[in-house]
This record gives C-alpha cells, sequence and structure tokens, in this order.
C-alpha cells in the first residue's frame, strides 16, 4: 500500500481566507494540534509577508519536532533568505519556493518571458540549495500552464535541486480527468521525474477540489496538500479531513493511507472553526454537526437494525465521542477534570481550579455543560493568559423599545486601576461598544461583528467574532460568555488588548 503525505497548509493558505487573523498564541496552538493528528508537513506560513508571519513560522519550526514545518517564497532572493532565518533551526528545514507558471500569470502578473520565468526559476532553486536540504518547488497556476512548457520548466528545476514537485490548480478550475491527465503527461515527459515526489495542491471554486486530488492520487502524486476544513483563499482548499478519511475508508480502491490519527480529527476541526471564526457548516463532510445525524425514519431503522447500512465512517472514528457522563452544576472538580482528560484538552494542575470557577459560573446559568462548552472554556483560558490588559469586571444595560440604550461598564487596567464609564448608543451592543471605547486609551473603530452559539439548545454558550481598528491596527478578536452582551464586550476587549499584547511584543 503507498503512503501519501499530507502537507497541511492551513495556517498559510488557510490564513488567507478573507476575515481570518491568527495571532501567534493562535497559530502555535494549532500547529501542536496539526502535530497531534500526524500531518507530515506544516505549512507554518509566509515569512517574508510580515514580521509577525516570520516570527510565527520561527517559533513553530524551533517548536514541532514530530512533523517537517516549511514556509512560502516568491522566486525572490529576499523572500527565501527570510524563509531561511525562520526555518533554519527546525528539524528539517524545507523550503516552499514558487512562481506562476501560466501565460496568464507570464503576461499580466509577472510581465516574464517563458525563458524568463525559467530562468528565475532554475536561479532561486539553485540560490536555495545552498541552505535548504529540501525544496519544494510550485508551478502556481500549474493547470492552466501549456503542458510541454510545464514538462520543460519541471526538468530544469528539478536539475536545480528541488525534490519535491507541486502542480497547484491555484484557480480551481481543473476536472478530475485532466488533473489526473497532467500528472501522467509528466511522468511520460519530464526525464528526472523519478528523483522527485510529486504534490497536488487543488482550491474548491468549482467544488472539485477533492475529486482533483484523490484524481493526483490514482495518477502517482504521493503527497496532497489541503487545509483542515477546507478553509483557504475564495473558495478554500481541499478538505485534509475528507482527503484521509476518503484514502482509509477506500483503501480497496486507492491501496493508499496517510499517517494521520484520524481520531484527532473531529479536536481540530472545532480548534480552527473557533480560532478562525468560520464556522463548519452541519452538512460539512466528515466534521459537520449532521455527517453522524440520521434524521428519517427508514434510515433509522436501517441503523437500529445495522449501523452499516447507512453509515460509511463510524463517528468514533475521527473522534466523535458518545458523552455518558453528564456535566452541569452539580459536578465536582474530579468529573470535571476526567472530562478533560478524556476530551484531550491538556490542562496543567495550577490552572485547573481557575478552570473548575469558570466551569461552575457557567453551569449554574445552563442545565447542562456540553464538551463543546468545556473546549471552549479551556481554549479561552489558554489563549488569553498572556493577554489581559484591560479585563471586563462588570457590565450594565439598559434597553426598552421607547428608551435610549445605555450601557455602563467596569475593567481594570494594566496597572490594576478600575475604569468606569456610561455611554448611549443606537442599539445596546453600540451603547456598549461606545462606552468601552471611552475606557481604553485609543481609537477604535469597529469593522466587523459576529455571533454564534457555541454547544446546543436554548441556554448554548454565545461566541462573538469581532474585527477592529484600535490605534490605527487591525486587528480581531473573539469573546465567550453565556450572555451575548457579555461575549460582545469580551471579543471586543480581546481585540484591543492583542494589539497591545502585539505592541508590547515586538518592541
Ligand atoms: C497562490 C498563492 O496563494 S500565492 C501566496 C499568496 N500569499 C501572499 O500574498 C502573502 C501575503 N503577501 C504579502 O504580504 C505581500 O504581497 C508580499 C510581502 C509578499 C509582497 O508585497 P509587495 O512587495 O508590496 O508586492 P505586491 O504584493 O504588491 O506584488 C507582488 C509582487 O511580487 C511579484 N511576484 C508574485 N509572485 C511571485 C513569485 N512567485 N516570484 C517572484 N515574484 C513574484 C509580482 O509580480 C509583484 O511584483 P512587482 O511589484 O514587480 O509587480
Ligand atoms: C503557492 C501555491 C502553492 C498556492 O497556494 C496555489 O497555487 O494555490
Ligand atoms: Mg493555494
Amino acid at each position: 500500500m503507498r503512503r501519501i503525505k499530507i502537507f497541511d497548509t492551513t495556517l498559510r493558505d488557510g490564513e488567507q481566507s478573507a476575515g481570518v487573523n491568527l495571532n501567534q498564541t493562535e497559530k502555535l496552538e494549532i500547529a501542536r494540534q496539526l502535530e497531534k493528528l500526524q500531518v507530515d508537513i506544516i505549512e507554518a506560513g509566509f515569512p517574508a509577508a510580515s514580521k509577525g508571519d516570520f516570527t510565527s513560522v520561527q517559533q513553530i519550526a524551533n517548536t514541532i519536532k514530530d512533523c517537517s514545518v516549511t514556509g512560502l517564497a516568491r522566486a525572490v532572493t529576499s523572500d527565501i533568505d527570510a524563509a531561511w532565518e525562520a526555518l533554519k533551526n527546525g528539524v528539517e528545514p524545507r523550503l516552499h519556493v514558487f512562481i506562476a507558471t501560466s501565460p496568464i500569470h507570464r503576461q499580466y502578473k509577472l510581465k516574464l518571458s517563458q525563458d524568463e520565468v525559467v530562468e528565475r526559476a532554475v536561479r532561486m532553486v539553485k540560490y536555495a540549495a545552498q541552505k535548504f536540504p529540501i525544496i519544494q518547488w510550485s508551478a502556481e497556476d500549474a493547470c492552466r500552464t501549456e503542458l510541454p512548457f510545464l514538462a520543460r520548466i519541471i526538468e530544469e528545476v528539478i536539475q536545480a535541486g528541488a525534490n519535491v514537485i507541486n502542480i497547484p490548480d491555484t484557480v480551481g478550475y481543473i476536472t478530475p480527468k485532466e488533473y489526473g491527465e497532467i500528472f501522467q503527461y509528466l511522468h511520460n515527459n519530464v526525464p528526472s521525474i523519478h528523483k522527485v515526489s510529486l504534490s497536488a495542491h487543488c482550491h474548491d471554486d468549482l467544488g472539485m477540489a477533492i475529486a482533483n486530488s484523490l484524481a493526483a492520487v490514482e495518477n502517482g502524486a504521493t503527497q496532497i496538500e489541503g487545509t483542515i476544513n477546507g478553509i483557504g483563499e475564495r473558495a478554500g482548499n481541499a478538505a485534509l479531513e475528507e482527503l484521509a478519511v476518503a484514502l482509509h475508508i477506500r483503501k480497496d480502491f486507492y491501496d493508499a493511507d496517510t499517517r494521520l490519527q484520524l481520531k484527532e480529527i473531529s479536536r481540530t476541526s472545532s480548534l480552527i472553526s473557533k480560532l478562525t471564526g468560520m464556522v463548519v457548516p452541519a452538512n460539512k463532510a466528515v466534521v459537520g454537526r449532521n455527517a453522524y445525524a440520521h434524521e428519517s425514519g427508514i434510515h433509522q431503522d436501517g441503523v437500529l437494525k445495522e449501523k452499516s447500512t447507512y453509515e460509511i465512517i463510524s463517528p468514533e472514528l475521527v473522534g466523535f465521542q458518545s458523552n455518558t457522563l453528564v456535566l452541569g452544576k452539580h459536578s465536582g472538580r474530579h468529573a470535571f477534570r476526567n472530562r478533560l482528560d478524556e476530551l484531550g484538552l491538556s490542562v496543567a494542575d495550577e490552572d485547573v481550579t481557575q478552570l473548575f470557577t469558570v466551569f461552575k459560573e457557567l453551569a449554574d446559568r445552563k442545565k447542562e455543560m456540553t464538551d463543546e462548552d468545556l473546549a471552549a472554556i479551556v481554549l479561552e483560558q489558554k489563549l488569553s493568559k498572556d493577554e489581559r490588559f484591560y479585563e471586563l469586571l462588570a457590565i450594565q444595560v439598559q434597553y426598552g423599545t421607547n428608551q435610549i440604550p445605555t450601557a455602563t461598564v467596569t475593567l481594570s487596567g494594566n496597572h490594576n486601576e478600575i475604569i468606569q464609564e456610561a455611554c448611549t448608543g443606537s442599539g445596546s451592543i453600540e451603547a456598549l461598544y461606545n462606552t468601552l471605547e471611552k475606557c481604553v486609551n485609543g481609537s477604535v473603530h469597529l469593522l466587523d461583528y459576529r455571533i454564534q452559539s457555541v454547544g446546543a439548545g436554548r441556554d448554548a454558550l454565545a461566541q462573538v467574532f469581532v474585527k477592529l481598528k484600535f490605534n490605527g491596527e487591525e486587528t480581531s478578536g473573539r469573546g465567550l460568555a453565556q450572555d451575548v452582551l457579555e461575549a460582545s464586550a469580551n471579543a471586543y476587549l480581546n481585540a484591543v488588548n492583542r494589539v497591545i499584547y502585539m505592541a508590547a511584543v515586538t518592541v
């Protein structure tokens, strides 16, 4: 059976999703979870893109031991140098360098001829080979490139030192049959192709990213690229959890498998969804809330008689658990700790007491605490530990149909000073945000506000995502609480605190 390598680009192409902005702590948390999931390669970012991206790639490369870490670079020496500086102390420094090859990109974007693109690609691979032991080279927009030219440039970059050749369907244009034929063509027309691994990188603009990636596997690709939950630029990338489960369930057909710990899929998916604010659709394959739910009588009857009538993936395979121990306000510390351990939510002993206090406060107001509630509480505590400059102590909001909404807020500031302000607004949230703007020391411009529920039922937790500019710096924030207004205030302060935190750590 062939072993297919999984190249995860959640932190690079995934973060290119419109509206997604992850901070360093969040990226490291994701990388650690990807290591548990056992992807082979983590593309941690684009080191030349910004100081923040550089530092996160460096931090991830220096921390992750059981996966190879890579960073993206244009065919430009300064990008390659930045990638080297970020990756050089990792276990297996690996560069991902790309240049567009299609006529559209050559003519309009790069303004380079075929020969000039080849010359630059070769020069940059040779340059990179002086530093990096492993070089992945990507032909951006490969699928709209003339095949003879694609074969020619690939042969030349292999001669120059590339070890992995990636064939991206950058704009999600190709069909499975055509994509498979490209791989076959390259096998037959690139003399040195046997020296390298071939990788597939598909986008989902026409909804064919999974089918295309699997067609590549059928035609000789030994690496597939994608993101968790399929997030990514425009319509997103191939969803890695779907690829891995498809290969696993249909081993009989593909005769291939990955090293992924499939049980970690559910946890990884919900972590990415929470940190990016990108909600997983209920009907999404493998990780959607309804993916294992049977609604109609005939299906339920079949499943009761024999699960395999309607269930080809067992939820346990991908880490969905059936919770037998119901946690609520009467639960004690042991049951709480036990459930955290069962869920694989690693928590230091000294943090349990604080988490248990938060748990009790919420459980007092909710009927039942779900696994999602617990995961959300632990995550919030982990991520906001370093970043609490302004902390919410109390809010009071008055709203009536014939009244002007008014909010009063009490915060503690960086030096534990108490700040209290009141303000009006045209609605409750606006009154609250106007008041918070008076409390924090700076100008705030709200760009986006979204709310979703975590867990099920009328007493589900509220999770709010905001995007705002604080003192000219764009950032995002997340807040969780039983109450919508409290979650909104938490999200706002989380965003403001992040700007202050980033300014403090980058001085
Ligand atoms: C298909 C993909 O996903 S590609 C990866 C996309 N990711 C990103 O863009 C990461 C975020 N990007 C950034 O932060 C910025 O775009 C940077 C730092 C990379 C570059 O910023 P700037 O120098 O201001 O350039 P800008 O983004 O406006 O334009 C891109 C330039 O790179 C050139 N370029 C694009 N791809 C490549 C490449 N693979 N190799 C060499 N040059 C390239 C473009 O032709 C353009 O050059 P020009 O200025 O001579 O016209
Ligand atoms: C940089 C490359 C691999 C990419 O993301 C694409 O072409 O879609
Ligand atoms: Mg891409």
